[in-house]
């Protein structure tokens, strides 16, 4: 069982609060999408109110990134955004980042430097040894307690998400309790339970559909997207140049994967009835049986998210990962606009991936019973495992 925020005494303590904060960066060092921001203020904002110290810690990229930045930016961000003031520090841990958060007053909030400047924080660890990592014991001793708000990275084994709680006492934040509750128990959401899995990352797709398919988690698995054209080019549909191409880069060896799925859980696993293609500047949504074509399909068509639209009807929980399409043209976000909504009908629907809440934002699609915060989080949850980072608070 995972304490949370209600289990704290908050007043007067010196609180850090691993966020996810993780964010597209502009060429110019701003940010670029402010919304994992968003998410934290409840949590930062009711330990400040709670008179609590707030010490913030966060990553930014990965090292060699252009987006590996420092934090000064999200700082200024969260001092907008928040009702408590915030003040960046550009250490993480040492005699310097210690002297500054004594120095923090209550109801005040601190954040200090991006946790990956540090060779520790890229590396995957046990807790109890990375309890005893550099950051770890050159911070926590000026802390009294720690709260992982940071769902969006608890598939990580990293210092600041499974060391600290080995040394102070562990709590879920708001973010990290709201994801829990939605997704930790997905076996237990009502059936039948439908997969509906699109978008470009298709051998972790594949992974998925495997894993739920053989576990029983999924009664069916919808597929859409790249995903879907590499099912149908799997099932033997010649798809045409184009797509077979970006079908071939995108699954590489997981192709092989796809294929002995479809013979093992073949009559499980929905593939596109239909696609959309551009013709002359129009969208052209073309029958499988009429395939191949030339051009790239980039959408699935109005046919099959209609076949889709009977199955979800019946649905207990539909969990989607991925858009149907290439959303981010307006010839092609019908599907994912069309199939996401027709989603809707399941009793209970679950949304997780980056770039599947970038559409939804995108698409002013709302109505879902939980959209996460986090993509390989959400995912690792769905599809029944668990998160080194929620262990350790354990
Ligand atoms: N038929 C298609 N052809 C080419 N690209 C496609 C097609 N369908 C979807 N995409 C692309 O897939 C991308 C999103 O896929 P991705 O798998 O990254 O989604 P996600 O799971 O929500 O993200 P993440 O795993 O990063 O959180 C979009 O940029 C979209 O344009
Ligand atoms: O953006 C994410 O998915 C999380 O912040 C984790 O980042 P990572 O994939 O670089 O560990």
């Amino acid at each position: 069982m995972v304490r949370t925020l209600d289990d704290l005494d908050a007043a007067g303590a010196a609180v850090g609060v691993r966020v996810d904060i993780n964010s597209p960066i502009d060429d110019d060092g701003s940010l670029a999408d402010d919304s994992r921001l968003r998410a934290h203020v409840d949590t930062l904002d009711e330990l400040a109110g709670r008179d609590a110290r707030v010490v913030v810690l966060a990553h930014q990229g990965r090292p060699g990134g252009d987006d590996f930045t420092t934090l000064a930016a999200h700082a200024d961000r969260l001092d907008e955004l928040l009702d408590a003031p915030v003040a960046y520090h550009d250490t993480t841990f040492g005699a310097d980042a210690r002297g500054a958060v004594g120095a923090l007053d209550e109801g005040h909030v601190l954040v200090l430097e991006n946790t990956r400047f540090y060779s520790e924080e890229v590396m995957a660890f046990d807790p109890e040894v990375a309890a005893e990592t550099h950051l770890v014991t050159g911070l926590a001793p000026a802390l009294d307690a720690y709260v992982n708000d940071a769902f969006a990275a608890a598939h990580r084994s990293q210092p600041s998400l499974v060391g600290f709680p080995a040394r102070l006492p562990g709590y879920a934040g708001r973010v990290m309790e709201r994801e829990l509750d939605a997704l930790g128990d997905i076996g237990s959401t009502p059936t039948p339970r439908v997969y509906v899995l699109g978008g470009a990352k298709v051998d972790d797709s594949i992974d998925v559909a495997a894993s739920v398919l053989e576990s029983g988690l999924a009664d069916r698995v919808l597929t859409a997207g790249v995903v879907g054209n590499t099912f149908l080019h799997a099932r033997g549909v010649d798809l045409g140049v184009e797509s077979t191409e970006v079908v071939k880069e995108r699954a590489g060896e997981a192709l092989a994967r796809a294929e002995q799925l479809l013979e093992t859980h073949g009559e499980r696993i929905h593939t596109p009835v239909d696609v959309a293609v551009e013709r002359g500047g129009e969208r052209v949504e073309l029958p499988v049986e009429d395939l191949p074509t030339s051009e790239p399909a980039m959408d699935v068509g109005a046919e099959t998210v209609a076949a889709y639209g009977d199955v979800l009807a019946d649905t207990g929980t539909a969990v989607l990962n991925g858009p149907a399409g290439v959303f981010e043209m307006d010839l092609f976000s019908a599907g994912t606009a069309d199939l996401f909504e027709a989603a809707r009908a399941a009793e209970y629907t679950v949304v997780g991936g980056g770039d599947t809440a970038a559409a939804l934002r995108r698409l002013g699609l709302s109505g879902f019973d939980h959209v996460s915060t986090g993509g390989g989080a959400a995912l690792k949850l769905l599809t029944g495992q668990s998160l080194p980072a929620v262990e350790a608070l354990s």
